[in-house]
């Protein structure tokens, strides 16, 4: 079983890092190309996974083709390839926002071809797949079989873990997961800059801020409590967590992380209907 990434860049590079750190493949059965020689010879060194010379290689000798491109160059990435694509089954993996199956499918379409529609399997990941903690919804076409399918969901789980989920939640689900470690990011970084407002250093407040966030999220995950449950847990009367909140809910935390939300979805759809 052979796997090419087309495009070796953040997503593509994190998605097979965790590959080969979660064993998922021998690197031997991981092709990778980019135009970026620098990126493409980098990754092939570091992880030992193969560099083709071309696109066109990578379709040749791959069983699953991921598109890890950004979405608006999709067009022109697959036109050259989609009748190479269409000569044997393969399955096409595509982690670009915003572009649907049935894009997908048409951009794939090869004109005669008594083949049907390819198999394509649509994955939204995120970026903490690097460290084996990624998060990623799956959905495949008509064409996909449940194997394709589940291979798709167990390549990700592999570097985090993976979801199926239907198309129709797409959108919602790259801002609570594809999008939001950035947004997690920042609030990490903003309690550690408050942190040095009151003057304490940048890295030692930023690993303090991390690790309790870290811990946070695990708290959610593995006790059987609400996180509002959780909060009440950390409210001491009239103590300094419940002075914090409130001040939070002065300025509309909740209200402004909403807010951003919407506006992912809003540019997934805009993405979407554009692509
Ligand atoms: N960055 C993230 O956290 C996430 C990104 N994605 C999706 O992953 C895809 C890639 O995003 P990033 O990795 O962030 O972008 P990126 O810009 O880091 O990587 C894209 C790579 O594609 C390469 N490329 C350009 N033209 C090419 C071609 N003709 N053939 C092969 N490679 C080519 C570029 O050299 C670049 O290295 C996008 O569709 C994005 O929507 C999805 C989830 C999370
Ligand atoms: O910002 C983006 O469009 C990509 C998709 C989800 C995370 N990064």
């Amino acid at each position: 079983m052979t796997v090419g990434f087309i495009g070796t860049g953040n997503m593509a590079t994190a998605i097979v890092r965790g590959m080969i750190a979660g064993a998922f493949l021998p690197p031997d059965e991981i092709v990778v190309f980019d135009p970026n020689a620098d990126k493409r010879e980098e990754l092939a060194h570091e992880l030992g996974v193969r560099a083709a010379e071309s696109n066109e290689a990578l379709v040749a000798e791959s069983d699953v083709v991921v598109l890890a491109v950004k979405p608006q160059i999709l067009p022109l990435v697959l036109a050259p390839l989609a009748a190479q694509i269409a000569d044997r089954r393969r399955v096409v993996v595509s982690i670009a926002a915003g572009t649907t199956l049935a894009k997908l499918e048409s951009l794939l379409a090869v004109e005669g071809a008594d083949g049907g529609a390819a198999p394509v399997v649509r994955v939204m990941p995120n970026v903490n797949a690097m460290i084996g903690a990624g998060m990623a919804a799956v959905c495949g076409n008509a064409a996909a079989s449940n194997e394709d399918v589940a291979f798709v969901v167990a390549m990700f789980t592999a570097v985090g873990q993976a979801i199926e989920l239907p198309e129709s939640q797409f959108s919602t689900y790259t801002a609570i997961a594809g999008s939001s470690p950035a947004f997690a990011y920042l609030f990490i970084d903003s309690l550690a800059r408050a942190a040095v407002a009151a003057g304490m250093g940048k890295d030692l407040a930023t690993q303090i801020a991390a690790q309790t966030v870290l811990g946070s999220a695990k708290m959610v995950l593995e006790s059987e409590k609400s996180p509002w449950d959780l909060i009440d847990m950390v409210c001491s009367p009239g103590g300094t967590t419940v002075a914090g909140l409130l001040a939070l809910e002065d300025r509309g935390f909740l209200s402004t992380v909403a807010h951003g939300v919407a506006a992912t979805i809003a540019r997934d759809q805009e993405m979407t209907a554009g692509s």
